[in-house]
């Protein structure tokens, strides 16, 4: 989306005065939104259908209940089963038979040494392009993940905050989130959301990360501080909401201050429904984002599962105390 988001001119602005909960200053200067000039359209289809009838008849014998760590009956919204896959580029293998399942309302985090294979993990579950799917398989809410493109995978519920946030020049955070939020609310036949409403839908979450209102005018992640993309980053997952949201280290950069604030958005979207997985190196984030398991990889595949002592011995111990046990 971010390519062809690239091409359009700014959009015209108008000012106005906003209903309650009212903001400090009188009236705004926001982007008119229903001005930009023909938006091209995502590439969205009606419903997703698997061309390959193996994969129907897969999907159709999946049990998609599962016991929560609370012992709850919850229904699983990601299966993940001996995934493998390679740089697209050069054929090196980088995941090699990685297995994990998370139940709606659970919070899973990922530990493990530098490289070994966290991030590209999370990156092949978004369809970053740099990477082949070799093997296994990967279901999202009954459905085959592998199958849909990155906009269609967005769509469907998964977000991702990436480690290194990128800019997006001569595209206004307003009109990024605007189309991007419109864009779900029209694959769930709901009426697109005009500039007055999506103010009001926008205004509380920028506020709830202390973010001030200038931010919406600025270009996506343009001159940005690192500390404000992962509060940007945030404000996404705020704004378009998610099933799965996957934080790719939203802990590095921040200030002790900032990480709560972050923390504290991100509890405020968990819901019985949806899930986080965290890529994280330390404990402090799973201090104020409370996980419910804690997996560990290594050389490409996810060596231990378990809670929150798995992160106090790496803390404690490194990376030696997972292979001592
Ligand atoms: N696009 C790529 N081109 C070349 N090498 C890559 C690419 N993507 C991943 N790698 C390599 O794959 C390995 C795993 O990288 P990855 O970023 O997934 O590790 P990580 O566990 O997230 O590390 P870190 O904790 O340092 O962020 C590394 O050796 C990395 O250099």
């Amino acid at each position: 989306m971010a390519a062809s988001l690239q091409s359009h001119r700014p959009s015209a602005l108008i000012s106005f005065s906003f209903p309650s909960p009212r903001p400090k200053a009188s009236s705004y200067s926001i982007p008119f939104l229903s001005k930009i000039p023909a938006v091209p359209p995502l590439r969205l289809r009606p419903s997703i259908r698997f061309d390959s009838a193996v994969v129907k008849a897969t999907l159709s014998t999946v049990d998609h209940s599962s016991t929560s760590a609370s012992g709850e009956d919850r229904k699983l919204l990601l299966e993940v089963k001996d995934l493998t896959a390679v740089i697209a580029e050069t054929k090196q293998e980088i995941l090699k038979g990685v297995s994990l399942s998370i139940c709606e309302g659970e919070v899973h985090a990922i530990m493990g040494k530098n490289g070994s294979g966290k991030s590209t993990f999370s990156k092949v579950l978004v369809g970053h392009p740099d990477y082949d799917v070799t093997g296994g398989s990967v279901v999202f809410k009954g459905e085959n993940l592998l199958e849909m493109e990155p906009e269609e995978r967005s769509l469907a519920g998964l977000f991702m905050s990436f480690q290194s946030p990128v800019e997006i020049p001569g595209v206004s955070n307003a009109d990024f989130l605007n189309m991007a939020y419109n864009a779900r609310r029209k694959k769930l036949n709901q009426p697109e959301l005009g500039p007055i409403e999506f103010w009001a839908h926008v205004y509380p979450k920028l506020n709830e990360l202390k973010m001030k209102e200038d931010f919406l005018n600025r270009n996506v992640n343009e001159g940005f501080s690192g500390g404000e993309r992962k509060r940007n980053e945030i404000l996404q997952l705020a704004v378009l909401g998610a099933d799965l949201a996957i934080l790719d280290e939203i802990d590095s950069g921040l200030d002790v201050d900032a990480l709560r604030d972050v923390a504290r958005a991100v509890n405020g979207l968990l819901t019985p429904k949806n899930s986080v997985l965290m890529i994280t190196h330390y404990q402090r984030l799973l201090d104020f984002i409370k996980p419910t398991y804690i997996h560990v990889m290594e050389n490409g595949k996810i060596v231990k599962t378990g809670d929150i002592s798995i992160a106090k011995a790496l803390e404690k111990e490194g990376y030696k105390a997972i292979s001592d046990r």
